[in-house]
């Protein structure tokens, strides 16, 4: 043992290498192999250090992250949506998806006379909504509420005192910032023209011609939209509005490109009110359009209507006309050039009306009614889809409701042949579109892998977050 050791305290580092040699030679052979692949490949190293920069750049970016929360009180239930933004206005995810969105039903109008209640109906959504945002982006994410036709139909008193409530409720409540006017019933061009944005902005549209952008109609419970942009000539010759009814133009300034909006809301024809308009012409006797076997009431914003089936059962048809009549296509004055329904103007049609993606209600009914798969963001239809489904609606039975369209809900059985003659009635005489025409059904538009509701809360966020 101790002559080795003398050995080795007098063992040369040549001495070393050489008795070491094959162990080295081991670990040698990998070590140069690696670096020759990372110096023959081309662009290789540079790959290493670009990804880090985006990573490095990612987390500064993190600081110039914009969030927002919208508050959609629609006239059936109450949404939030909570979006973040980059620098340069895309959508980041939050967590897996590009949107916190939730809701709930009923909406504020359900609490008429107390807005305590109303307001507190949105606590859950808030708390939710508001934990989703950063602790330190608290003071500076703008929260937004908007509410639409339910209160817009409750007059100014009784809404103003909701969207008081509402006030207070964020106030006491929450960090997130209010601006002044955050809190209101907006109004139907505003709600049509955030609508058209949000679907634009998804598409990457905005920024091109007028031409490439798409229309948009969205049809609520309460009211529809259509929107559409037109060019500067006949935004220049549009006709000006009746006493007391909105603009018929908007000029909006969106990816450096000035556009000119048509836009028009319809209050009280939303599919669930329009039930009542149609249930009104028949005046408390039977109406073609209820399903064959049904005597009920329909109640809609604090009235109740009689629903009742006639005895020869409903009928497409018949059910047509009284469709046509609730619009009041034929009977109104048209002092335009040409009108939708109710005398007022259709926007003169053009290339952003070329490709129309309709919303909401237009998309639950035609997946219920089973001609549009409802797991799908998107569906390819034409109007005449749904008078074909309105045909088969109108001619069953209440029993085979659930066997003839097992998609459909309990409670819109009654009422399956009405909405969709009038869906078809509102597309075809009421917006001008061709039967034959293709039109997008739309739930949620995809945006890069994922998809985002198709709602109008993210054309006011994008609006609330441009002038951050
Ligand atoms: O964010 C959304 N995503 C998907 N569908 C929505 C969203 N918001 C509203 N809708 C659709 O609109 C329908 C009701 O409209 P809403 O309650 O907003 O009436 P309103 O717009 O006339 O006030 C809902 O049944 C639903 O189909
Ligand atoms: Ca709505």
């Amino acid at each position: 043992m101790t002559a080795k050791r003398a050995i080795g305290r007098h063992e040369s580092l040549s001495d070393k290498i050489h008795r070491h040699r094959s162990v080295l030679l081991l670990i040698s052979i990998p070590v140069v192999l690696i670096t020759l692949v990372i110096l023959l490949m081309p662009g290789a190293s540079t790959s290493v250090i670009e990804e880090y920069a985006l990573k490095s750049s990612e987390g500064g970016g993190s600081n110039s992250r914009k969030y927002a929360v919208i508050f959609d009180a629609g006239s059936s239930g109450s949404r939030v949506h909570v979006y973040c933004f980059d620098e340069n206005l895309d959508l980041v995810p939050l967590e897996n998806e590009l949107e916190l969105f939730l809701q709930l039903k009923p909406g504020l109008s359900a609490y008429p006379n107390d807005p305590r209640q109303s307001a507190n109906s949105l606590v859950s959504l808030l708390d939710k909504a508001e934990a989703s945002v950063p602790h330190e982006l608290r003071p500076k994410t703008p929260v937004r509420v908007g509410a639409t036709a339910g209160l817009r139909a409750l007059g100014h008193k009784a809404s103003e005192n909701i969207l008081e409530a509402v006030r207070e409720l964020l106030k006491d409540r929450s960090r997130l910032k209010t601006e002044a006017n955050a809190v209101t019933v907006l109004d139907g061009t505003q709600e049509g023209s955030y609508q058209w944005v949000t679907i634009n902005y998804l598409l990457k549209t905005l920024g091109k011609p007028y031409s490439e952008t798409v229309g948009v109609v969205d049809l609520g419970g309460g009211s529809v939209q259509m929107a559409y942009a037109i060019s500067e000539e006949d935004a220049a010759t549009a006709p000006k509005p009746l006493q007391g009814e909105d603009s018929y133009v908007r000029e909006m300034y969106l990816k450096g490109r000035k556009y000119f909006l048509y836009v028009h809301s319809y209050l009280h024809y939303g599919l669930l009110a329009a039930r009542a308009e149609i249930l009104k012409v028949s005046e408390g006797s039977n109406n073609p359009c209820i399903v064959t076997g049904y005597d009920g009431t329909y109640k809609y914003g604090g009235k109740a209507f009689k629903a009742a089936a006639s005895s020869s059962g409903a009928s497409l048809d018949e059910c047509r006309r009284v469709a046509l009549n609730a619009l009041k296509v034929n009977d109104s004055v048209c002092t335009h050039m040409k009108c939708t329904f109710g005398g007022v103007w259709n926007g003169g049609g053009g290339g952003g009306q070329k490709n129309m993606f309709v919303a909401s209600f237009f998309f639950d009914r035609a997946a219920e009614a089973g001609f549009v798969d409802p797991t799908q963001p998107v569906a390819t239809v034409r109007p005449a889809d749904f008078e074909k489904a309105a045909s088969q609606a109108c001619n069953m039975k209440m029993g085979e409701g659930k066997s003839k369209f097992p998609r459909v809900e309990e409670d819109n059985i009654p009422y399956l042949c009405l909405d969709l003659v009038y869906q078809y009635t509102l597309l075809v005489d009421g917006f001008g579109l061709k039967p034959s025409q293709t039109i997008t059904l739309v739930k949620k538009v995809k945006y890069g892998e994922h998809a985002v509701e198709a709602a109008w809360p993210l054309g006011s966020a994008i609006e609330a977050v441009s002038s951050l």
